[in-house]
């Protein structure tokens, strides 16, 4: 299953996961103004980080916004992007936060389990209804060797208006979400002891954290919030179950490394791979503790 392939990514690589949000303006200039296209010029810009990184991450999560505005271009070099983490025989993660239903929720799972757009995993939102926003999704996960991660708790100061409301009996709706969650993942076990259905869990407003995955304790979590959200490695070690169970994403902290470290921007794969390397050690020495 592809959990124990992202689990055995994390005993080897560490938890990092290198989000490529990759914003045309976060590019050096001097090294955008090589190519034609900006599209071209994001696909370049990210192999370059993935060859950099690809050893010391676990996974690449790669944020399909920013590809989809740039309209056609863009989404050739989400593919590209996609192709080449394969490539490199990382794993990678859609970040498509799709959540519909019946057909529609079938084409989705075709759109990005298959063909151009395909990854290993993608996120998605069940707020339609556990059933009916996954279950186009389950086939793709037992028989194809996919996974998904659903968002159970969010790392955004928002993430307060619906996912802490309290039902009758006291528990968050973000609770109620991965208890959902938590059932269906079992039928999805690898033999690492975490499921192919993940979910995602910010590393941003912990206090309620340990009693969290207790909760949902079979699901492997995609953890964002790390570095520019303000997240740090001590907020991310109780979602982790004996050192693993989790990979940790960071975005910008990561692809936008150089303007931060003052490097020189056309180095700006190296200054990534540094703050991949740091993050990946802060884990690791926290975990320690
Ligand atoms: O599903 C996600 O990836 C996600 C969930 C969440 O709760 N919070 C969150 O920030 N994300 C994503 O994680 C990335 C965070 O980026 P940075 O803040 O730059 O590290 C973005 O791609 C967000 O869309």
């Amino acid at each position: 299953m592809i959990v124990d392939k992202l689990y055995r990514a994390v005993e080897e690589k560490g938890h990092v996961c290198v989000g490529l949000d990759t914003d045309y303006s976060y590019l050096p200039s001097a090294f955008a103004s090589r190519f034609e296209t900006k599209g071209e010029a994001i696909f370049e810009f990210n192999k370059e980080i993935i060859d950099r990184t690809h050893d010391k991450a676990a996974c690449f999560k790669v944020q399909v916004a920013y590809y989809e505005a740039l309209g056609l271009e863009g989404l050739k070099a989400y593919s590209d992007t996609l192709k080449y983490i394969k490539e490199k025989g990382s794993i990678s993660i859609c970040d498509i936060k799709r959540g519909d239903i019946m057909k529609t929720a079938e084409m989705y799972a075709k759109a990005h389990f298959t063909g151009d757009f395909e990854g290993d995993f993608i996120t998605l939102n069940a707020y339609m209804g556990v059933n009916d926003s996954l279950e186009p999704f389950l086939d793709y996960i037992k028989n194809q060797d996919k996974g998904i991660f659903v968002l159970v708790r969010t790392s955004n100061q928002g993430a307060r208006d619906f996912q802490y409301i309290k039902n009758e009996e006291g528990k968050y709706l973000y609770s109620s979400v991965g208890e959902k969650l938590q059932e269906l993942s079992q039928d999805y076990l690898g033999e690492c002891g975490f499921s192919s259905i993940g979910g995602v869990v910010g590393c941003t407003n912990n206090e309620e954290g340990i009693k969290l995955r207790e909760e949902i304790k079979s699901m492997f979590l995609l953890i964002p919030g790390y570095g520019a959200q303000g997240g740090g490695a001590k907020d991310v070690v109780p979602y982790l179950i004996n050192g693993n169970g989790g990979v940790v994403n960071s975005s910008r902290g990561i692809i936008t490394a150089y303007k931060k470290d003052g490097s020189d921007p056309m180095d700006f794969a190296k200054a990534a791979e540094r703050a991949t390397v740091k993050m990946r050690d802060e884990i690791r020495e926290e975990l320690k503790k």
